[in-house]
């Protein structure tokens, strides 16, 4: 597609695209949207140090997650009902992941199942991402379909007890489109009502199971016999948790804010959970990702990958499985560029020092002199006290 260089050319394209109830749907954050936009403004505040004469002649961007080598540290995160952006949905997602070499994670609340999604595109790295059902004989069927399809780990999202307020869905009394269902399941699971409000509320509050605790954790680590990752964790001390119940990673989300509207940016979380955690479990994060200097931010502070949740919608929208590797590429180059004009060959060379806090150089004094020198003896393991 000409003319479409930039992430936010895909936002705009797509809005022009998708009916406005699923645009609304896919866009919309919780209540005021303050956390939806803290994602995005948050990026803007941080600084890159670059470094130079450091013979940036070849890159590499290949990384090992949980085993398995990616040619980027950039993934796609889950998000439900992919048919709504495009007939192909979430198979032409996983697709353009496996042609790009890049993770893929599907949502409980696909509309493309996850035999569709194996038999549709089999070469894709996939996870999966894991509502839990009151009806916990559900959940374990399901556990067993994704590990019969080939899913490599499973994401437990651990921030839904209940669905933030949405306004627009509520407004809109979104539900499904006719021909649409939640295809993993049958019966009243796979459909969505809409009665009185959001038809995603009544879901929730009808299927999901909100009694959920730390413990149920370790039962689905003991029955799935898969690597779990928990995603939604926004603290240490839930990270610390996380950790001694045997997670295999830690997913630092606020579900694109659309969850607890007030909650912090996820990049504003992360370096506390990697100074508890980040040398002993694998760490991901999401939310508002929507450039490579994001990326590469990201990455400083302290993550193992990184997820785009909407983007890859926008591409989706405007060309499908096409559209969703075009938006890839574009993250890719300018991940490559931020990574060649900061110095850094490969992953590993971006370091807690290519990052700075705004404030840093604006509010400049002896205090954060200090903590500079703090970090520069810490590198990566330290969170930058008294600047966050
Ligand atoms: C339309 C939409 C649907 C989503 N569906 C799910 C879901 O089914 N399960 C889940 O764990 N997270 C879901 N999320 C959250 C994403 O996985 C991810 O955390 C978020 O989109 C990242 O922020 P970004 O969209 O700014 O990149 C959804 C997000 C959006 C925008
Ligand atoms: C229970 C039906 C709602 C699907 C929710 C998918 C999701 O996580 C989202 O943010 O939307």
């Amino acid at each position: 597609m000409s003319g479409l260089i930039t992430v936010k050319d895909f936002e705009d394209r797509a809005a022009s695209i998708i009916p406005k109830e699923a645009f609304d749907y896919y866009q919309s954050g919780a209540d005021e949207e303050q956390t939806r936009q803290l994602n995005r403004s948050s990026y803007g505040r941080l600084r890159i140090r670059p470094r130079m004469l450091r013979n940036v002649a070849n890159r590499d961007m290949k990384v090992k997650v949980l085993g398995e080598e990616f040619s980027m540290p950039i993934g796609i995160a889950p998000t439900a009902f992919q048919k709504m952006a495009h007939p192909e949905g979430e198979v032409a997602n996983a697709q353009a992941a496996a042609n790009r070499k890049v993770l893929f994670t599907l949502s409980t609340l696909s509309n493309s199942s996850v035999e569709e999604v194996a038999d549709g595109a089999p070469k894709s790295p996939k996870w999966f991402q894991l509502y839990i059902y009151k009806e916990r004989k559900l959940t374990e069927k399901l556990v067993q379909r994704v590990k019969k399809a080939g899913f490599k780990a499973l994401v437990v999202t651990v921030d839904s007890p209940l669905f933030g307020k949405r306004r627009a869905d509520i407004r809109n009394r979104f539900t499904l489109p006719p021909g649409l269902t939640a295809a993993n399941f049958e019966g009243v699971q796979a459909t969505l009502q809409g009665q009185s409000g959001s038809g995603l509320n009544e879901y929730g509050e009808q299927q999901l199971d909100p009694s959920l605790v730390w413990d149920d954790i370790k039962w689905l680590i003991k029955f799935s016999k898969l690597p779990v990752l928990v995603k939604g964790v926004l603290t240490k001390e839930d990270a610390e948790i996380a950790v001694s119940k045997g997670v295999s990673g830690i997913w630092v989300s606020n579900h694109g804010g659309r969850q607890l509207d007030s909650a912090p940016a996820t990049i504003e979380a992360l370096p506390e959970i990697v100074a508890a955690v980040g040398d002993r479990t694998t760490i991901i994060v999401d939310g508002g990702v929507r450039n490579g200097k994001d990326v590469f931010k990201a990455l400083a502070l302290g993550a193992h990958m990184v997820m785009i949740g909407r983007p890859a919608l926008w591409g989706l929208a405007v060309d499908g499985q096409k559209g969703v590797e075009q938006v890839l590429d574009i993250l890719r180059e300018e991940l490559d560029t931020t990574m060649a004009l900061a110095g850094c060959q490969k992953v590993s060379d971006i370091t807690r020092l290519h990052v700075l806090h705004e404030e840093y150089y604006t509010n400049f004094s002896v205090r954060q002199t200090e903590t500079l020198m703090e970090l520069q003896s810490k590198e990566r393991k330290g969170w930058l006290k008294g600047i966050f």
